[in-house]
């Protein structure tokens, strides 16, 4: 297995759900071992490969559940990061459990656990579905020795040598992933609904990018977009990449899932053309190494110890036997020359011979006569007597020690001989003594020297064992300053990462803000892009109902020409026609309708419809016949809509030619679209003035009394309706008719044109009662409503309830103004309006209406009065 020699490995099971990835993988067999699956068979084989004492395995177990990794082992732990080292590429999952594995009963209740922490949900394809990615890490360091770490005898062998970088304590790191893929499904086909539909997204969304990540590194392709799912940053350095990969695809055989089974081998076929290069993970065991340099050192130290101790114990003992040997021969000495002093005395200078007992004559030999004798073998003196009684004994001399008789058999008793030295003699024994005492005193300066040489030895050595010991100590404590130092880049990359983790962050949340900023940006847009859009829409289908309008009428024209040109006021002919004056008298061009003519129209209509667009209708109103009046009058409608037209309309006399047509003109065609044109200006403030002030209003009245054309009194009514909205014209309006006109056109019940002639009174009312407030905050009265003496109160008061549900808006409203001022309480209790306001203060479907005619009920004491009194 790679993953024992320092290759990270990685085993994938890939498949539709419901094939058998988890069967495959994670199966735990724990009563029949031919049943296990991967995840136990691996890690049996590295049980059985790796050295328990030297070797060290563990693992983590953790699931990827809608892009959020949670450890197995210890389920509270949620959101676990995914780290990858900048410099090495390596993933990490910090905060997750790393569980040492110290036998195979321990995985399997670890991976027990693990597997009923696992997220698992039913679908119609399988009941066990795993809707989670499981990932198994199995961390394995090897230690590159394969020895016992605190095995003395080979820690006391180590040098300085073997501890240079080249045989540094090496450790063989590995990672083993074992991933058991969540199915990959598609949402119709399994049935799921509500969240899991969601869980699926994200489990196909993981699986696509996973699948992305394979075509890259199949197409060796230099970006591989690992960072588009959590699936693929955990896998980052696990597959494709430094480490051997294993996929495993799992197929069901069903047809039904041919479409399935067919992507699923395509992506086996993809994955298998990824090249991976693999790389070992060998590092320096720094732990190790420590530990062995402890030992290393403690041993030398108590070696040291022990050796100082020998050489103490050494000495002493040769120092002892000094000062014994010192004491023998200064006793020795001592003894021989108080003898040799006796016998002088005695023998008076001749030799004989004394016995004495053995043990006498042995002492100071000890056990050692023979070395001793070996010893004085090259110096001693041989002295031979002849004594009458004895046989002849050869004495041995030396080293003032010992005397042994020589020659057995003819002496059986030890003897000790004195003799009477001569001058001689004597100095001859002197001289003998001397050399012997030079020879043994030479000896001992020999082994002394020899001692104080092994002395110096044993201290240089010593000196030696210190300069490594504190070589070591040096080692050392450069590792573990090395050590620290990394461990400081380590904290700075941390928090660097963090700092990097919070900017990531607060952009995120600043790009959120910003979104939303622009989501409610474009939601405001789009309204307004919509309204323009509907404005336009509005306003193109104004303008093609104008142009059917203006096709319609003209086709009318052709075939009515000859009847209108006979009912025309003024005869002339169109080519000579003289200028329609602006405010001038109607001098409408006479001319008799020859086909010639009429073709030349149909030339100037076209011309005016192309020149359209520019505010030059007027002048061709002045300059062409009345059908080209009646196309420029059009057209001065559909610009009279435009507002931002409406100022150059008016300036380049616009408004007098239409004032001047609505006079002129007999045609109801022309009166409908002036009316028109006129209401559309009349819209505009400051075109209120103008219009009142040319006689607009009384010329629109005169229109509304000859005709019954519902639409031409439509755009008459909404002309004075807006009119109404301007009180500064309210009593010009009364004078020239206006309100009286709006009355008049209600005859006609048509329901547009009431709509209008409602909400013109509504504007009117609402007007004088914005009015009135004014003048009562100044203490003045106001004085009835205008509209009391044409009788609009009493229609008003009797007529609502008949209308159209917008149409009633208006009256009410209305209405509830005009009770607002007290000077028309009198009017309103006479026409019955009170029933009235009560009913709008109940059933008005406003609620400002309601409430307006409830505050008219309640300030007026009037109305109070009547009502209790009714
Ligand atoms: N080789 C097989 N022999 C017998 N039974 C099998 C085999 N493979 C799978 N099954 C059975 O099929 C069912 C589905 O298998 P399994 O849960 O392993 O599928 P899966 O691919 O992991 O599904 P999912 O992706 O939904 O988790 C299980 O009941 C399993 O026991």
């Amino acid at each position: 297995m790679s993953v024992l020699d320092g290759y990270n490995g990685t085993v994938m099971a890939y498949g539709q759900t419901g094939t058998g990835k988890t069967y495959t993988v994670g199966r735990l067999g724990k009563d029949d071992p031919s049943e296990r699956g991967i995840m136990v068979r691996a890690l049996e084989d590295i049980f059985a490969n790796i050295s328990p004492g030297s070797d060290i395995m563990a693992i983590s177990y953790l699931q990827l559940y809608l892009e959020t990794i949670q450890d197995l082992l210890a389920p509270e732990k949620t959101n676990i990061p995914v780290v990858e080292d900048p410099k090495t590429g390596e993933v990490s999952l910090p905060g997750s459990a790393i569980v040492q594995i110290k036998d195979l009963d321990q995985f399997l209740e670890l991976l027990q656990v693990g597997e009923a922490n696992r997220r698992a949900a039913n679908t119609k394809l399988n009941t066990e579905s795993s809707r989670s990615h499981a990932v198994l890490v199995v961390h394995i360091n090897r230690s590159l020795e394969g020895k016992k770490e605190n095995d003395a005898s080979s820690l006391a062998n180590v040098t300085n040598t073997e501890l240079s970088s080249h045989h540094l304590p090496h450790l063989l790191k590995s990672k083993l992933l074992i991933v058991d893929l969540a199915g990959s499904e598609r949402i119709d086909k399994s049935g799921i609904e509500g969240h899991m539909i969601e869980e699926t997204k994200f489990i196909n969304l993981s699986l696509t990018s996973l699948g992305k990540c394979i075509n890259a590194l199949a197409e060796n392709s230099p970006y591989i977009p690992t960072r588009e799912s959590k699936l693929t940053r955990l896998l980052r350095d696990s597959f494709g990449g430094t480490a051997r990969t294993s996929l495993i695809v799992t197929v069901g055989p069903s047809a039904r899932y041919y479409s399935e089974t067919a992507s699923t081998i395509m992506f086996g076929q993809r994955a298998m053309k990824v090249v991976n290069a693999v790389k070992l993970k060998e590092e320096v065991d720094y732990e190790s190494l420590c530990r062995k340099l402890e030992y290393h050192v403690d041993y030398l130290t108590s070696e040291t110890d022990r050796q100082q101790k020998l050489r103490e114990n050494e000495k002493e003992q040769l120092e002892k036997k000094m000062k014994e040997k010192e004491a023998f021969l200064v006793e020795t000495e001592k003894k021989f020359s108080v003898k040799c002093e006796k016998r002088e005395k005695e023998v008076g200078g001749e030799g004989w011979l004394e016995e004495v007992g053995s043990e006498e004559w042995l002492e100071g030999g000890g056990g050692k006569e023979k070395e001793q004798e070996s010893d004085l073998a090259g110096g001693a003196t041989v002295c031979q007597c002849h004594i009458d009684r004895l046989p002849a004994v050869p004495l041995l001399f030396g080293g003032g020690v010992t005397a042994r008789p020589l020659g057995a058999g003819r002496c059986h008793r030890p003897v000790r001989w004195f003799h009477r030295p001569t001058l001689r003699q004597q100095e001859l024994e002197n001289l003998n003594y001397q050399k012997v005492l030079a020879e043994t005193t030479q000896m001992y300066e020999k082994k002394i020297a020899q001692l104080i040489k092994q002395l110096e030895d044993e201290s240089s050595r010593c000196a030696d064992l210190e300069e490594q010991l504190s070589g070591m100590r040096d080692y050392l404590s450069g590792n573990k300053k090395s050590v620290q130092v990394q461990e400081k880049e380590i904290d700075e990359l941390k928090r660097e990462i963090l700092k990097l983790n919070k900017d990531a962050a607060s952009t995120i949340q600043s790009l959120r803000a910003r979104n939303n900023e622009l989501s409610l940006e474009k939601e405001s847009l789009n309204g307004e892009l919509k309204t323009l859009k509907d404005k336009l829409l509005y306003e193109e289908r104004k303008r093609r109902c104008l142009e059917d309008e203006i096709i319609i009428l003209k086709n009318a024209l052709n075939d009515d020409n000859a009847e209108y040109e006979s009912k025309r006021p003024y005869k002339g002919d169109i080519t000579t026609s003289s200028t329609l004056s602006l405010g001038g008298p109607a001098n409408i061009p006479k001319s008799n309708r020859s086909r010639e003519t009429i073709s030349g129209q149909k030339d100037t209509i076209s011309k005016i419809f192309e020149e359209g667009k520019t505010v030059n209708v007027v002048a061709n109103l002045a300059a062409e016949g009345i059908l080209v009046q009646l196309v420029a009058v059009l057209t001065q409608d559909f610009y009279a809509q435009q507002y931002v037209n409406q100022e150059r309309i008016v300036n380049e006399g616009g408004l007098d030619t239409l004032l001047l047509l609505l006079e002129s003109s007999e045609d109801a065609n022309i009166h409908r679209v002036t009316a028109g044109a006129i209401a559309n200006l009349a819209m505009n403030s400051s075109n209120q003035g103008l219009i009142m002030g040319k006689g607009g209003a009384r010329l629109l009245a005169n229109i509304a009394s000859k005709t019954e054309d519902p639409q031409t009194l439509r755009m008459i009514a909404g002309a004075i309706a807006n009119l109404c909205g301007n009180e500064k014209l309210h009593v010009t309006l009364k004078k020239d008719g206006g309100i009286k006109a709006l009355l008049g056109m209600v005859q006609c019940g048509h329901s547009d044109v009431v709509a209008q002639v409602a909400r013109g009174f509504a504007n009117f009312a609402k007007c004088e009662s914005r009015v009135f407030v004014i003048v009562c905050s100044k203490g003045h009265r106001k004085g009835r409503s205008l509209l009391i003496e044409d009788e609009v109160l009493n229609w008003m008061a009797t007529s609502s309830a008949t209308f159209s549900a917008s149409t009633r808006r208006h009256i009410e409203l209305a209405f509830c103004h005009l009770a607002q001022n007290e000077d028309n309480t009198l009017e309103i209790i006479r026409s019955g309006g009170i029933k009235e306001l009560i009913r709008i203060s109940r059933e008005s479907s406003r609620e400002d209406t309601r409430n307006l005619a409830k505050k008219a009920l309640d300030s007026n004491p009037a109305f109070s009065a009547e009502i209790h009194a009714t």
